[in-house]
């Protein structure tokens, strides 16, 4: 099954009072990956959570998986368990089994097989994201909406995630907002900058070449010190 494109069609997002984006209409291609990028407070948050169906008076396109700027782990249950509690809420007892083998095959992907039994808060930083990275793909939605999902980091883990996550999301459509050109440089197909109050979309980026994307590549390196200046700019 092909994943949907995303679309917003005529939106207006204003939370208490504050109008985020006005009129607004983008489109997010199926099967591949968009990055937004934009200073902060611009609304990239907020378009997400437009996406996501998560303010009122939205409904999401369909079955979303969405992670969050922080990991939202249970911090009593373990990260097996945090990893299939979405099938533990919703399923029935089938359901429940059969994410089991699910959830365990994706912490091996993530490196966590050797800690199902562990709790969060025993865990670095950068283990707490690779698992919340496999409970978000645990949910196996065709569209995955993740906010700064690598944020707090260091180079080589953020780098090393980056790698896992093109590989663990490829096929899906994916809306990931980040902070980082660079990032949005290596796993975006295409990339958008928000900038404005109300937000505006900028054209479409389209750098060449598969995701994740070598970051010595010359043609990225120039693309990243233009995106760093028409954020400066438009921000
Ligand atoms: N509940 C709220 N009521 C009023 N204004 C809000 C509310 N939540 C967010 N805002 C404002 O809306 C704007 C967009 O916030 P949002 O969190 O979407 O930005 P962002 O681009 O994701 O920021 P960051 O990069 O810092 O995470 C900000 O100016 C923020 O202050």
């Amino acid at each position: 099954m092909s994943s949907p494109a995303l679309s917003v069609r005529s939106a207006h997002i204003v939370l208490d009072g504050h109008v985020v984006a006005e009129n607004l209409s983008l489109e997010f291609p199926g099967g591949r990956t968009t990055c937004l990028l934009g200073r902060s407070g611009v609304g990239k948050t907020s378009l997400l959570r437009h996406l996501a169906g998560l303010l009122p008076g939205t409904a999401p396109a369909g079955p979303v998986a969405y992670m969050a700027q922080r990991d939202l782990l249970l911090p009593w249950l373990s990260v097996l368990d945090n990893v299939r509690l979405g099938h533990r809420l919703r399923g029935d007892a089938a359901a429940r089994h059969a994410a089991g083998p699910r959830a365990r095959a994706l912490l091996a992907e993530v490196g966590l097989g050797h800690h199902l039994d562990a709790l969060p808060q025993t865990l670095s930083g950068g283990m707490r994201q690779r698992a919340a990275l496999a409970r978000t793909l645990c949910e196996d939605r065709q569209i995955v909406l993740m906010d700064e999902p690598f944020g707090h980091l260091d180079a080589v883990t953020r780098f090393d995630l980056q790698d896992l996550a093109a590989r663990l999301l490829r096929g899906r459509t994916v809306v990931m907002v980040t902070h980082d050109p660079l990032e949005a440089l290596r796993l975006g197909h295409e990339i958008r900058i928000l900038s404005g109050t109300p937000f505006v979309p900028g054209p479409v980026i389209a750098p060449s070449g598969a995701v994740p994307r070598d970051p010595a590549d010359p043609e990225l390196l120039a693309l990243q010190a233009r995106l760093i200046g028409e954020l400066r700019t438009g921000g």
